[in-house]
């Protein structure tokens, strides 16, 4: 039978020829990874293959013995891998091999600048794979057929990574997918029985599937039959202690296309009410896409060791969706969809303890000796900020893993957990105080935190977008009440001397006239004027009421298209600043009214707010300041 040939030369998407150019260059000296790449590819066609012939066992072709196949020649300098997994047509050919499907790739490669360290950091955040090939291949070859298609339908794909590929329809007899290498001069090393067996030993030892190659045994019964190199047990299936660390981190590479070690691993085989093995790694670094919603996130499933599917969403939180790994159920059925996954009460049971594992895998980090946890909170923390509101019965364990900016550092870094914090407490003082702000500098400097400076009191600073969201869901840790202290009435607690208290019910009653004359003033902008017990150095500022919605919470609401109630601030000045002094000696109501709208407005820019009329405030302040000059 002849086979149409079809053969056409098409571009790699633009996407893929910068993220080939990169590779080469960045991970040169990483070059022997390649091959962990395509033993990983090969593995997941063979896992792909035995699940598909559950259903249709036609698919085997009469041949059910999965392996994979390592072959070189010296003398040609090629390296050859083969499988007899599920293969790909045609469409899948050019999709899969000259294409990038993750959206965001543009823009993310965008930020690679050519420097080979920083680079090959982003690669990592990338993931290797297929494309490795070309870190020490001038030529790839690659020969596949679907498993179930007929032999005309086979396909073979060719390129030397410049630019473009041509593809062409081949009779092969063989399912499942060939690699040709042809090795760059300088990569020879590579084609030698020695390196090529210590590489699979190194990184491919424990997937599940035989890597075999031609004995090169001395004796001539063995030489030239297959032997299996690898050992070829998955990973997980077995005993902890009889796994080497190193082991725990090539496996990860194997799953993840991460070339990066990970940060930390839990292996936990579950016996009992429910049968399952979870073997889970924090990565040390988030891929560039890890706030996509579309990006695919979750676990691989195996149901009694059978691969079932890859990125398992049902088994973890959305705000633990950085974890990978592996899942193992003897109880799940090996028919299960996703769509059984996300009303399955075995699920749920998994979930809620792999969730367990998660945090007591983070938690334990955070109490090594070195900045391993740190790391991972500046990778991961702002996910991990999702916890509180998605997971209320945990509130308490992931509290206890968030890190914030505080006045006690008086740093941007995030390195500040709340034992600290609690540790660090005042005599008296009873709650754990906060400032929120768009962005560090405005709340580090905001007028809120001066009777804390005076008082010695430390204020955790917080600055990321979700953070007024997610303190909406912590109220308290360790019975320790949580406080904005630009919310309601400042309490605190017993640092706070009956003199000081004293102090301003004298200066309420005392100053009466001054506040109901600034609020007739400031009528319509604000809801309350009060005496305040924050300030030390500046004549007032804003303070959210108890139940209202801070000005963070608003921008998002008003972001997602939602309606935001209008609430009025609270303004507070103090009596014994000069300024306030002044105002209250003004006999001209005007100017009164002119000069409460200029402290009003400073109020609102010194918490970091932006005004509703700009302009009317410099009209203001120009006009003062000519008087002043005048
Ligand atoms: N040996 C193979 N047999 C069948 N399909 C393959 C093989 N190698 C690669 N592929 C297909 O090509 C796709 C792209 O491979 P590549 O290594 O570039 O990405 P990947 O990071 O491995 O993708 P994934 O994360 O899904 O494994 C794979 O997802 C798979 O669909």
């Amino acid at each position: 039978m002849t086979v149409e040939s079809q053969k056409e030369t098409l571009g790699f998407q633009t996407e893929v020829k910068q993220l080939l150019q990169l590779m080469i260059h960045s991970l040169y000296s990483n070059k022997e990874i390649f091959l962990r790449e395509l033993v990983s590819n090969a593995s997941d066609a063979e896992d792909k293959l035995r699940f598909a012939a559950l259903k249709d066992d036609g698919l085997y072709e009469g041949d059910s013995e999965l392996k994979i196949r390592l072959a070189y020649d010296a003398e040609a300098n090629t390296v050859t891998l083969s499988d007899n997994g599920i293969g790909m047509a045609r469409e899948d050919v050019v999709s899969n091999l000259g294409t990038i499907a993750r959206s965001g790739t543009a823009d993310f490669l965008k930020q690679l600048s050519g420097d080979e360290k920083n680079d090959s950091k982003l690669i990592g955040q990338f993931g290797v794979g297929f494309y490795s090939s070309f870190i020490v291949a001038d030529q790839v070859d690659v020969f596949t057929r679907r498993a179930g298609a007929p032999a005309s339908e086979g396909v073979h794909w060719a390129s030397k990574g410049d630019g473009e590929f041509t593809i062409e329809t081949v009779e092969r007899a063989q399912r499942g997918t060939e690699i040709v290498l042809q090795l760059k001069p300088e990569a020879k090393e590579f084609a030698d029985g020695m390196r090529l067996r210590n590489l699979v030993k190194k990184y491919s030892d424990h997937i599940s599937f035989p890597v075999v190659m031609a004995s090169e045994s001395e004796e001539e019964e063995q030489k030239g039959k297959d032997e299996t190199v690898n050992d070829a047990t998955a990973l997980w299936t077995l005993p902890r202690t009889e796994i080497k660390d190193e082991e725990y981190k090539e496996f990860y590479k194997h799953i993840s296309h991460d070339f990066e070690d990970p940060l930390s691993w839990s292996h936990n085989k579950v016996e009992g009410k429910l049968d399952y093995t979870s073997l889970l790694y924090l990565p040390a670094r988030a891929p560039f896409d890890l706030y996509n919603r579309e990006t695919p996130r979750g676990l691989k499933l195996y149901v009694q060791r059978v691969f079932v599917m890859d990125d398992a969403e049902q088994f973890l939180p959305l705000y633990l969706r950085f974890t990978k790994g592996v899942i193992d159920s003897s109880d799940l059925s090996l028919n299960v969809s996703r769509e059984i996954l996300q009303s399955d009460s075995i699920v749920d049971s998994i979930r809620t303890a792999v969730t367990k594992r998660v945090l007591d895998m983070l938690s334990k980090l955070s109490k090594k000796e070195g900045d391993a946890y740190q790391k991972f909170w500046n990778e991961f923390g702002a996910v991990l900020k999702e916890g509180p509101a998605e997971d209320f019965g945990n509130r308490e364990k992931i509290a206890g893993l968030l890190r914030f900016a505080s006045t006690h550092t008086g740093e941007e870094a995030q390195n500040v957990s709340l034992e600290h914090y609690i540790g660090r407490m005042k005599e008296g003082q009873k709650k754990i105080y906060y400032i929120t702000a768009d962005n560090f500098m405005a709340a580090k400097s905001s007028p809120h935190l001066e009777v804390f400076r005076k008082k010695g009191i430390e204020v955790l600073i917080l600055s990321d977008r979700i953070d007024e969201w997610m303190m909406g869901y912590l109220n308290d840790f360790d019975s320790k009440q949580f406080q904005d202290v630009a919310r309601g009435e400042l309490d605190l607690g017993d640092v706070e001397t009956e003199e000081d208290k004293k102090h301003q019910e004298e200066a309420t009653k005392e100053h009466q006239g001054l506040l109901e004359r600034i609020k007739k003033a400031l009528e319509e902008r604000v809801q309350e004027v009060r005496v305040t017990n924050r300030l030390t150095d500046s004549p007032a500022c804003l303070v959210v009421a108890d139940f209202d919605m801070g000005a963070q919470m608003k921008k998002i609401m008003e972001a997602a298209g939602q309606s935001v109630p209008d609430s009025k601030p609270i303004f507070e000045i103090n009596v014994d600043h000069p300024l306030v002094q002044r105002l209250e000696r003004e006999q001209s109501e005007d100017r009164f009214g002119e000069l409460s709208a200029v402290l009003l407005d400073q109020a609102t820019l010194a918490s970091g707010e932006q005004l509703k009329d700009p302009g009317a405030y410099v009209t203001r302040l120009n006009r003062l300041l000519l008087e002043l000059a005048g």
